[in-house]
């Protein structure tokens, strides 16, 4: 499978960004799903761009649902989302069509489909394909949180400025999860926000770009999920998480900060509370042998500096391979960020709705449902 990902919920995503539409199709919902679609707008608008600190292509992109649907309700059979792309530019991609932007995926998808790529605004390549995974994402996310898991995520850093990490003790991280749900830049601590903002309109202003971290939670996923060896949760996650374009590193836990401390210092001492099993510390963030053990899952991912820059660069010309000087003049993200986030929630939700309806098939068998 190239494009569709998922075992139970699978989703399929289609299309270009100086196509006609771009969508997804997702497979295995329940019929008789009531879902809330001012909701899935209202994350579909934590994505848009906005403001000095974004793409000047400024999309509606409102949500069109073409099957799957009816009198409010799931059918059960495939819903395909549909979302107009309305404000394309494509002759900004005319002039520099062999030049290949570094760090974009021009010369690999020619390397691939040999020109027949869309290449306009990347194509297939481009972050708006981002969209309809967060139709699908918030969908997924709501049927969790009639579950009671909860997903959220906030700018950790951004060059060289930080937030404050999440709270370690559930309660005050779950404020925090359902606080940052609400913002459309999700920053934690106010001042920090103030100060990651100016660093992200500073390479604006620059014709430059910047990246940064991401830092996810999730609560109330119960003990148990995840399949090993190959469907294990950090094995799931990751495959979605680097799925969206400009994820270059995933960590869960402590991640590679675990290479600098003995195990006495950082193995997490299990503890009994409300007669429920624990851990006091949680540098494994909730996953141990590839399954969720209660306590909140916890990851971060780093996004490299948006590659489309209005610095002149060097690079070269696919069809003459005569090196040549690049001046992009398209309207491009200084940051994302800021917009990646509920991209990145929408992909967590996905994976872990899919292995929560895997183990619930699991569940079935032990008690015989299945006969
Ligand atoms: C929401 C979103 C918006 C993006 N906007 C831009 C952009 O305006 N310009 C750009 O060069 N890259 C942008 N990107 C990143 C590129 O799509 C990405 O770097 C490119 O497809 C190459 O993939 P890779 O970085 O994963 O190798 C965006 C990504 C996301 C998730
Ligand atoms: C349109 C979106 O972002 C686009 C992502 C993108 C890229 O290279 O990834 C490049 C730009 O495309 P264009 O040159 O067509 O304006 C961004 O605007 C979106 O996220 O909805």
């Amino acid at each position: 499978m190239k494009n569709s990902f998922g075992n139970n919920i699978q989703v399929t995503l289609f299309g270009e960004s100086h196509g006609e539409a771009i969508g997804v199709v997702i497979d295995g919902l329940a019929a008789g799903l009531a879902l809330d679609l001012d909701h899935v707008q209202k994350r579909m608008a934590q994505r848009q761009a906005k403001g000095r600190i974004s793409t000047q292509r400024h999309e509606p992109d409102a949500i069109r649902i073409v099957s799957g649907w009816f009198e409010g309700h799931t059918t059960g059979t495939p819903l395909t989302i549909l979302i107009e792309n309305t404000n394309t530019r494509s002759k900004d991609y005319e002039r520099t069509r062999y030049r290949l932007r570094p760090s974009h995926a021009d010369y690999t998808a020619f390397a691939k489909y040999d020109g027949f790529q869309d290449f306009r605004g990347g194509g297939h390549f481009s972050g708006r394909l981002t969209a309809p995974i967060v139709a699908a994402g918030a969908i997924a996310q709501q049927l969790l949180e009639q579950n009671g898991v909860f997903i959220g995520s906030h700018i950790l850093r951004c060059h060289s400025e930080s937030d404050h990490p999440f709270a370690t003790d559930e309660p005050t991280l779950k404020e925090q999860i359902l606080r940052l749900n609400d913002l459309d830049f999700p920053v934690l601590d106010e001042e920090s926000a103030g100060r990651i903002h100016a660093v992200m309109e500073a390479a604006a202003n620059d014709g430059d770009s910047v990246g940064g971290i991401i830092e996810t939670a999730v609560v109330g996923l119960p003990a148990g999920i995840g399949e090993p060896f190959f469907d294990s949760i950090e094995s799931v996650l990751s495959h979605l998480l680097f799925s969206v374009p400009a994820v270059k590193g995933v960590q869960f836990g402590l991640g590679f900060d675990f290479a600098s401390y003995y195990g006495s210092q950082v193995n997490d001492a299990f503890c009994v509370q409300d007669g429920q099993i624990r851990t006091v510390t949680n540098h494994n963030g909730g996953i141990n042998g590839g399954i969720s053990n209660g306590m909140p899952i916890r990851f971060q991912c780093v996004i490299k500096p948006t590659a489309s820059i209005f610095k002149e660069q060097d690079t070269v010309d696919y069809q003459t391979k005569e090196p040549v000087r690049l001046q992009i003049q398209g309207r491009h993200d200084p940051a994302i960020l800021h917009r990646a986030r509920v991209v990145i929630d929408s992909v967590t939700a996905l994976g872990l709705l899919d292995l929560c309806c895997t183990n619930q098939a699991y569940q079935g068998m032990k008690k015989g449902e299945c006969q």
